[in-house]
């Protein structure tokens, strides 16, 4: 594993300063959730850190990364730019960073759509990245409260937001993060 304080002065190279104090404190969020559900805490943290490398790249940079790699973008991500960002870093980190950790790559891989069966760091990871402490969109409180109480309920209120929001913006919707939600729910009824 690299060095944590290498891993910064490299990912802030990658990155403008907004962008780089939300990796931060995403990194910092998956951190304190990785510690409340007994996950590898330093894992956490950098897959944090390394989630959004490839945020302010453009698309010809993003298309290139993908291309040069083993990820692939699904049909859905083909069509949302702002989507392929994540399995670019994914790819960035593996041949820049030299990450070969799987379950790392895979949890910067899906951080932005998630799905259905995700390992518990990519579930921290979906979630920090929605909860940071840098966000401040309506229901981000209880979504915060409810990812401590739960990882499961964490997830519902962060897919809420997410679909809420997307809707609200008229744009398309992975279905990834819809069926994710549908099945949430299906185990909540289950549970109940
Ligand atoms: N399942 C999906 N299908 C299609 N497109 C998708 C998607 N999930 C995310 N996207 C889009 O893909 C892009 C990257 O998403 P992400 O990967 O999740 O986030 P990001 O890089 O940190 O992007 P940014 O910070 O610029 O985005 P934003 O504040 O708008 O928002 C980032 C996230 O913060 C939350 N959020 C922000 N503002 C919100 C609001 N007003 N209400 C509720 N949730 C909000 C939402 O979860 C939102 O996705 C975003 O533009 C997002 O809209």
């Amino acid at each position: 594993m690299l060095d944590n304080n290498k891993l910064l002065v490299k990912v802030k190279k990658c990155l403008d300063e907004k962008r780089f104090n939300h990796s931060l404190s995403t990194a910092e969020m998956a951190q304190k959730l990785a510690e409340e559900y007994s996950y590898d805490t330093e894992k956490a943290y950098q897959a944090g850190l390394l989630h959004d490398i490839c945020r302010g790249c453009s698309l010809s940079r993003l298309e290139l990364w993908i291309s040069e790699s083993r990820w692939q973008l699904d049909i859905w991500e083909k069509q949302v730019p702002a989507l392929i960002h994540s399995p670019a870093s994914a790819a960035r980190a593996e041949k820049e960073f030299g990450i070969n950790d799987s379950e790392l790559l895979e949890a910067v891989r899906y951080h932005s759509i998630g799905y259905d069966g995700m390992s518990r760091l990519t579930s921290i990871i979906f979630l920090a990245d929605k909860i940071d402490s840098s966000r401040s969109y309506p229901g981000v409180e209880s979504a915060r409260k409810a990812a401590f109480r739960s990882l499961d309920e964490g997830l519902m209120k962060v897919c809420r937001n997410t679909i809420g929001y997307l809707l609200e913006n008229d744009v398309l919707i992975h279905p990834n993060t819809l069926i994710l939600r549908n099945s949430l729910l299906r185990r909540k009824e289950a549970d109940e």
